[in-house]
């Protein structure tokens, strides 16, 4: 019986960034031939991995995407299993979403349901975004699932808790990269320059306004910069600047409406900062719209467990996993893990008690999904 503690613990020493997950495709390789048998097919695309199991009265194929990169950020939980990639962190819990899909494939090769299961070892979820070049790949389509179904790890929710709802779950989101180009020079000659660390500090307070004045207020949106870098040193003005951030919005036209104000701001500050500034979007994701029938049957699958569901509210975090629920009947739900810090946080720590409750739901909505 495979040890879920022990593989969450190496597949977390090794995270790896979008379309590079050479080590933990590896990883991922080694267990599931482990548990290879006859009824089992693999495929590997780009650095993900596609697994079939074969039902025993098949009418259709029930999907499980778990999304398997990390991000990069730096570790500082001071765990004995800590990163071993500087700068890089499973700190969004693709680490136990990869070992829960493990632990549910063991059980379904134990104990095949009717229907046939495809586990989809997704790479690049964090960016540039795999679910949409993999849904359009040719490995994909050989095993094409007529229902999908994913999870997320929710630091704020107990454990033995899980959460979803009909309807909209995750925003739909774009990255977003400005490059400010302006003139450098001497710190005591700020009139011989032009000045992009003050521009891009300005944009940065000026594009909040964005959502406040654009977007219908019952319309959630919200734009984010994440990231800011200017200048080398502390005595000369700095001659471009970059900022790296998102957007998120519940309603899919309201990106656009963002992104036509934020080139109007764009304009204005190249006139009045005599600047250049390039603006690039980066990565897209579609919302996660769940299908709400699928809720109810996800529901029903968790009666007479000890894993309690509880409405979720809609997240304005993003999920490429949107572009699969947009063509294929599905839903997502949120998993219970308990962490006192947050999706994205370098402190990061969830529990692992966790896997259990996420392999026994997982494998229970299988069940219930089988005819
Ligand atoms: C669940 C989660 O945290 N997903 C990420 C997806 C990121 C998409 C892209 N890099 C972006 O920032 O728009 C999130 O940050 O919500």
């Amino acid at each position: 019986m495979l040890n879920l503690q022990h593989i969450r613990r190496e597949l977390h020493q090794i995270p790896e960034l979008g379309f590079q997950e050479k080590k933990t495709q590896q990883y991922l390789l080694k267990i599931i031939k482990q548990l290879q048998t006859e009824k089992v097919s693999i495929q590997v695309w780009e650095t993900g991995i596609l697994v079939f199991v074969e039902g025993t009265a098949p009418t259709k194929t029930i999907g499980f995407r778990a999304d398997i990169d990390g991000l990069p950020i730096t570790e500082q939980t001071g765990l004995p299993f800590s990163s071993k990639h500087e700068g890089k962190m499973h700190a969004c819990g693709h680490d136990f979403h990869m070992t829960i899909a493990l632990g549910v494939l063991e059980q379904m090769i134990a104990e095949p349901i009717n229907d046939h299961c495809l586990f989809i070892f997704q790479p690049a979820e964090e960016g540039p975004g795999g679910a949409l070049p993999l849904l359009q790949s040719e490995a994909f389509q050989t095993w094409r699932p007529d229902v999908i179904f994913a999870l997320h790890i929710a630091p704020e929710l107990p454990v033995g808790t899980v959460a979803s709802k009909p309807g909209l779950l995750f925003a739909n989101t774009s990255e977003l990269f400005l490059d400010f180009t302006g003139k450098g020079g001497h710190a005591a000659y700020p009139h011989l320059t032009k000045d992009m660390t003050v521009a891009a500090s300005s944009f940065v307070v000026q594009m909040q306004q964005i959502v406040s004045r654009n977007i219908n207020p019952l319309e959630a949106a919200v734009v984010t910069i994440g990231k800011m870098e200017s200048g080398f040193v502390q005595n000369a003005i700095a001659e471009t600047a970059r900022l790296e951030g998102t957007i998120r919005t519940q309603h899919p036209n309201s990106i656009q409406t963002v992104k036509h104000q934020l080139e109007k701001l764009i304009k204005g500050y190249e006139i009045a900062y005599d600047c250049k500034i390039e603006v690039d979007y980066g990565a897209n994701y579609y919302q996660v719209f769940n299908q709400p029938d699928m809720v109810q049957q996800f529901c029903e699958a968790l009666a007479g467990s000890n894993i309690r569901y509880q409405e979720a509210e809609a997240a304005m975090t993003g999920e490429d996993f949107g572009y699969m629920v947009k063509e294929i009947p599905g839903f997502m739900f949120w998993l219970g893990v308990n962490s006192p810090y947050g999706l994205h946080h370098a402190q990061l720590n969830p529990d692992e008690a966790a896997l259990d409750i996420g392999v026994n739901a997982v494998t229970r909505t299988f069940s219930t999904l089988s005819h």
